[in-house]
């Protein structure tokens, strides 16, 4: 227990940073239903074009700059809809929910995957109906939940001076909340908590004040609570993002001086930027330069995102928006880069540290044939999700490939299936594995992201290895406790701190090895806790580890793509499971190669051709490793056996 102390302190230090909420006499809630009314203007209609002279009436003190975080599913995307509503932005009811979740991948799976940025106008009255009252300028910055984007979350807090701390009503402070909130705080961002979902029959608001109370030290009366379904409690929000969180800093005299926040490939624009411009202004016309190359560009095209590209030919101080500035490839435009006015000089900023990968895979084509295809559709890919690191490798049993980083399953999985939907690639990808440290017996080091690559090295003999480990947070009602703890020993975790953030639920810390939980550690957390634990992880140090490669053999032929890294204890388990599924795998084949027209006697031709093309495909689904014809299922089905004990 003895955390609590811990958690207590960190909370004092992290009470100066939740923004005091205003007092009353000033709370803009006592005119409800005008504010909730759409603010659309003759000037910033819905969609409107919005013009260089207009985006001139918003100095620094009139511009707010926020992000919305929380944990996953706790409604930021919808909150994210009503704020746009609630200033003319989009239209009411515009039938297409969680507006700023534009992906495919993102709108199936129902979670943000990037962040997201809108400008919106607001005008902000506390009294009557005022057309004089000031007009504001916002930006909104949705950001993913999931853990494997927290990096998202990271760079997106850069260009925000507040950020609205989303809670659910009913599910309380949960694993990702506590990171999020680490998150803004460490970045000195001014916290508005706003504990939503109050519409559920189970909200209970005043238990999460308490909570937030006891693990943030935040005063239960800065809370706003809301529904971003039925609109209850949501004229706060505004007023309180403007009252509560500061103008951008800057100085609007100097040389212009941006944050290059994000970048992605658009066929017919080429490459956009997203920027905070930190310092002075950027008109179309412009010449900039990058810090980190040298590199000079003329500004083609620069506007706000509102929701959509608006241009704009402008942006001034403390303003976020894109820039088009002829940059052929988002190589060139380096996430975390200062752009700056050219033939000047000036400090960069701080930018961001680089994404750190945690789990590697190759990716190869399931016909050998697609190879340039899907190095096409990888080099498309990774130009709007430069969080993946990408090198060619190749493989004796799958072919040529390429060996992939990213930074987690989940970010492995939707770059997989972003592959397959947006670009048709059929993709077989390998065992995931975590970068391992061997040290040999001539005293040099590798990193070993493929496990395959140990043994281009049969002279070297190993002499320690070593392995990545995260601390993982645990977040479960106390009747779990016991469960969770088995679970966390048997996946070789050391317990660091073990609290209970209310009178139900138990916070537990751990250090794991990382390779312990990147598969189905969650859902069998999920499983033994009946859905009810959160969790969220940071990368920690290495640790010394026993571990073994594990080779399979098919015919006697070991098949490289299936080697595996795995504690020595674990070895014999793990290799009795995997070649158990990998033989039922290629017993099920059976079926694939019988005579499938045997039973169509005489008929229909076009039912015969259907059966030979079923067929055909599920060949094409299989490599053939040695004599033996492996269905492509098999490498994503044994992934599952080789992570999960
Ligand atoms: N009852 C109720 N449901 C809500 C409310 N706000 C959001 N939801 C629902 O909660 C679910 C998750 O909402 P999202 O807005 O996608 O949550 P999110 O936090 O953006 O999720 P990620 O992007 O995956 O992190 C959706 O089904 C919403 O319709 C609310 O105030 N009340």
């Amino acid at each position: 227990m003895a955390g609590a102390a811990a958690l207590r302190r960190s909370a004092r230090r992290i009470a100066r940073h939740v923004a005091a909420a205003p007092s009353l006499s000033r709370n803009p809630l006592q005119q409800p239903e005008r504010l909730l009314s759409s603010q659309s203007s003759p000037e910033h209609g819905p969609r409107g074009a919005v013009s260089g002279s207009e985006l001139a009436l918003y100095p620094p003190e009139r511009v707010r700059n926020f992000s919305i975080i929380a944990h996953v599913d706790h409604g930021k995307s919808t909150l994210a809809d009503r704020l746009l509503e609630l200033t003319g932005t989009i239209q009411k009811g515009h039938g297409q929910p969680q507006y700023l979740d534009k992906l495919q991948v993102e709108r199936e799976r129902g979670i943000t995957v990037k962040a997201q940025t809108a400008t919106m106008f607001y005008r902000h009255t506390t009294a009557s109906l005022d057309s004089d009252a000031p007009r504001y300028l916002l930006n909104l910055i949705d950001t993913p939940g999931h853990v494997d984007f927290s990096y998202e979350v990271s760079r997106s807090l850069a260009a925000c001076q507040g950020a609205l701390l989303v809670v659910d009503a009913a599910q309380g402070v949960q694993a990702q909340t506590i990171a999020n909130f680490y998150l803004a705080f460490e970045s000195n961002l001014s916290i508005i908590p706003v504990i939503n979902k109050i519409d559920q029959p189970t909200a209970d608001p005043d238990n999460v004040k308490d909570q937030l109370k006891r693990l943030f030290d935040i005063d239960p009366s800065e809370a706003l609570l809301t529904s971003a379904k039925t609109g209850k409690g949501l004229e706060q929000v505004l007023p309180a993002v403007i009252e509560r969180i500061p103008s951008p800093p800057g100085k609007c005299d100097s040389p212009v001086r941006m944050l290059l926040l994000d970048s992605y490939y658009d066929e017919y624009k080429g490459v956009i930027c997203h920027v905070a411009v930190v310092d002075g202004a950027l008109r179309k016309g412009d010449k900039i330069a990058s810090a980190s190359t040298g590199r000079a560009y003329e500004v083609l095209d620069v506007g706000i995102m509102h929701p959509e590209l608006t241009p704009t030919g402008v942006l001034y101080t403390g303003q976020v928006g894109y820039v088009i500035s002829g940059m052929r490839s988002t190589k060139e435009a380096r996430i975390g880069d200062t752009l700056h006015q050219a033939k000047s000089t000036v400090e960069p900023l701080p930018g961001f540290k680089p994404a750190k990968h945690m789990v590697f895979s190759g990716l190869y084509p399931a016909d050998g044939s697609d190879f340039e295809a899907l190095s096409h559709a990888i080099e498309k890919l990774t130009c709007n999700d430069a969080s993946v690191s990408v090198t060619k490798e190749t493989s004796n049993a799958l072919g040529m490939g390429f060996r992939c980083g990213f930074l987690g399953l989940l970010h492995m999985d939707v770059f997989h299936q972003r592959l397959e939907q947006e670009y048709g690639a059929q993709v077989i990808s390998t065992i995931p594995t975590v970068p391992y440290i061997f040290e040999y017996g001539d005293g040099s080091k590798v990193q070993v992201e493929n496990p395959a690559a140990l043994a281009s090295n049969p002279g070297k003999r190993v002499v320690a290895c070593w392995e990545p480990t995260v601390i993982a947070t645990i977040i479960i009602p106390s009747e779990y406790v016991g469960p969770v703890i088995m679970l966390c020993s048997e996946r070789r975790g050391e317990q660091l701190e073990y609290t209970f953030i209310d009178a139900q639920r138990a916070l537990l810390k751990y250090r794991l090895p990382l390779k312990e939980i990147i598969v189905d550690f969650y859902n069998e957390l999920k499983g033994i806790t009946s859905g009810y634990a959160t969790f969220d992880y940071e990368d920690s140090e290495y640790q010394q580890s026993d571990l073994v490669k594990m080779d399979i053999l098919l015919n006697g032929q070991p098949v490289d793509a299936m080697a595996t890294i795995v504690h020595n204890q674990k070895a014999q388990r793990v290799g009795r499971e995997l070649v158990e599924k990998l033989k039922k795998f290629i017993e099920s084949l059976s079926a694939m190669r019988k005579n499938v027209l045997a039973k169509c006697y005489g008929g229909d031709i076009t039912r015969k051709k259907k059966l030979l093309e079923k067929q055909k495909e599920g060949k094409k689904r299989m490599k053939r490793v040695g004599s033996v014809d492996i269905p492509q299922e098999a490498f994503h089905e044994l992934l599952k056996v080789s992570n999960s004990k």
